[in-house]
């Protein structure tokens, strides 16, 4: 079973420390959402995770063994990444674009084989961009190219897939789509970590939590603990209104707070939907 993990890792990015001392594990079979306010360094956690930076300290281990220690190629086959944002000008159709995906399984100058062409196809589809695949991906509107740029890491068929906001740019119905999307994506057993800001799907949609905040992990566990009313005052200085539909918890921000003296103090609280 895929296990993608940190210990004691820290980044710096220039002069900046941005990350420090960050312990922790993702598992296969689970969604696990990255939250915390802007800045936290969730983006530069993703990065570090798939060897876009270097440690600073500490490790980064995949199955194990240092990613270091992995060859570019094969932590292609295996780490499946979806930056934040997706700006692209590339004069390239959706199904190209998408094709791209099967590069890091191809030899070089190999042509994709009809089984690359069925996994672009399945890509697409599961993405909801088949009516687009002649579209030159420069036209599209945010939200298409933002579905478009996940397919092409859906098609690389990589058992780890760590994706930076990949609802910001979705209206609600491809928000929850693609949220049931990872979620199936996991029970097939891959191992998925996903960058969030809306609070509501990360309860509802992420097996497990982990919260950041100025480069540390404040707290991980499943969302009743994770998302307490300590926590989300500490760290994104909101107050939220709980709830539960259908036995499903919601969380729903609704007033900017004052930061609490104890920031970052980790907390034990009672399940903010138990009453
Ligand atoms: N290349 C860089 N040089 C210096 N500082 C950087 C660099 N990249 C990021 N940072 C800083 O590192 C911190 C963490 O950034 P990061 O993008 O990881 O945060 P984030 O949690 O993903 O934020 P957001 O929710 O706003 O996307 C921020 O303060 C950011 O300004």
């Amino acid at each position: 079973m895929t296990v993608l993990q940190t210990q004691g890792l820290a980044a710096q990015l220039g002069q900046k420390r941005i990350l420090s001392d960050v312990s922790v594990s993702f598992s296969a079979g689970q969604v696990t959402g990255l939250i915390g306010p802007n800045g936290a360094g969730k983006s530069t956690l993703i990065k570090a995770l798939c060897r876009l930076i270097e440690p600073a300290a500490g490790t980064v281990q995949l199955d194990g063994a240092p990613l270091a220690g992995y060859a570019r190629r094969d932590l292609a086959r295996r780490l499946g990444y979806l930056p934040q944002g997706h700006t692209t000008h590339w004069p390239l159709c959706v199904e190209q674009v998408v094709t791209l995906g099967r590069l890091p399984h191809l030899g070089p100058f190999e042509a994709a084989a009809p089984e690359d062409a069925r996994m672009v196809e399945e890509a697409m589809a599961k993405t909801d961009v088949l009516a687009l695949r002649d579209r030159r991906v420069d036209t599209l509107s945010g939200g298409e190219r933002a579905r478009v740029m996940l397919a092409r890491v859906l098609a690389s068929q990589t058992p780890v897939l760590l994706a930076d906001e990949p609802v910001a740019a979705l209206d609600p119905y491809h928000q929850l789509h693609l949220m049931d999307l990872l979620g199936q994506l996991a029970a097939e057993g891959r191992l998925v970590v996903c960058v969030l800001h809306d609070l509501a799907l990360a309860a509802r949609f992420c097996d497990r939590l982990v919260l950041m905040d100025r480069g540390r992990v404040v707290a991980t566990g499943p969302a009743d603990q994770v998302l307490a009313p300590g926590h989300l005052r500490d760290t994104y200085r909101i107050r939220a209104l709980y709830g539960a539909e259908q036995d499903e918890p919601y969380v729903l921000p609704w007033r900017r707070v004052a930061a609490s003296a104890s920031s970052n103090r980790v907390r034990t609280e009672v399940s903010p939907w138990s009453h």
